[in-house]
């Protein structure tokens, strides 16, 4: 499977590169906050957590190839990689649901730094629109549709009950917003021009917790 790429690049890259460019370039930005102005495939390799061979893979797909002998100029590569993810440009965001996990999402800086900014709190229930949370008012859920239009906004995040996440998308979607990340426990129906990211915890834990349970029993034997 192909994803889709940035108009300048009208290139398709494999899903699977696409899912660790976000992981180049987060070791990217240590790197040159640590003052590091080239390193080599291995060095950035070993700062991401990926095998060397790979990540010079993935990044040929950029038409990247460092030079022989000087490997990667840090900071243009941190370049390349942002502007192919999307991120040299400010992304509007509004958060949907903002019980526990909404207010921990809407106060994390590390959206900002990535150029996700969030323009807006909503939730549907009125003892919350009295509260300010990161800065922000938290709105009532009827407010999307003119907070999408007068910031266009394209990338909603879904911090509801399960309940509620279906509903949340549908309305998502009729005002023109065609990325989710959902957190809500439970599967979207979406358009095919809709992407959607689901991100669970507890599935994570439960891989671990199978992984946990092979080391035990390999012990065993
Ligand atoms: N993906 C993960 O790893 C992960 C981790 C924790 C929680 N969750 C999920 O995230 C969701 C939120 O969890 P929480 O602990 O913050 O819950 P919470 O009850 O604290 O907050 C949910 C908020 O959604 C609001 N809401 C309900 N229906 C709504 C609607 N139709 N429109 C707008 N707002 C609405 C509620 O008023 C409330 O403020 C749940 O679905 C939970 O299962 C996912």
């Amino acid at each position: 499977m192909t994803a889709r790429t940035s108009p300048e690049s009208a290139r398709d890259i494999p899903e699977a590169t696409v899912a660790r460019l976000p992981v180049y370039l987060r070791a990217l930005v240590t790197l040159s906050e640590s003052g590091t102005v080239t390193c080599s495939s291995e060095e950035l390799a070993v700062a991401a957590g990926v095998n060397s061979a790979k990540l010079r893979k993935d990044l040929s797909y950029l038409g990247s190839y460092g030079t022989r002998g000087v490997g990667y100029d840090v900071d243009y590569l941190r370049y390349q990689i942002a502007r192919e993810i999307g991120v040299t440009q400010d992304w509007p965001v509004v958060i949907v649901g903002i019980g526990n996990l909404g207010q921990a999402l809407a106060n994390y800086s590390g959206f900002r730094s990535r150029g996700f900014r969030v323009v807006a709190l909503l939730d549907a229930n009125p003892e919350r629109h009295d509260e300010v949370v990161a800065g922000l008012d938290v709105r009532p859920f009827d407010h999307l549709e003119q907070i999408a239009r007068d910031h266009a906004v394209a990338i909603g995040v879904i911090a509801t009950p399960a309940v509620a996440a279906q509903d949340v998308a549908d309305r998502m979607v009729a005002c023109g917003i065609t990325s989710i990340l959902n957190f809500a426990p439970t599967v979207l129906n979406v358009p095919d021009q809709v992407d959607v990211r689901k991100v669970d915890l507890s599935i994570e834990l439960q891989i671990l917790a199978y992984h946990e349970q092979r080391k035990t029993h390999g012990a065993a034997t």
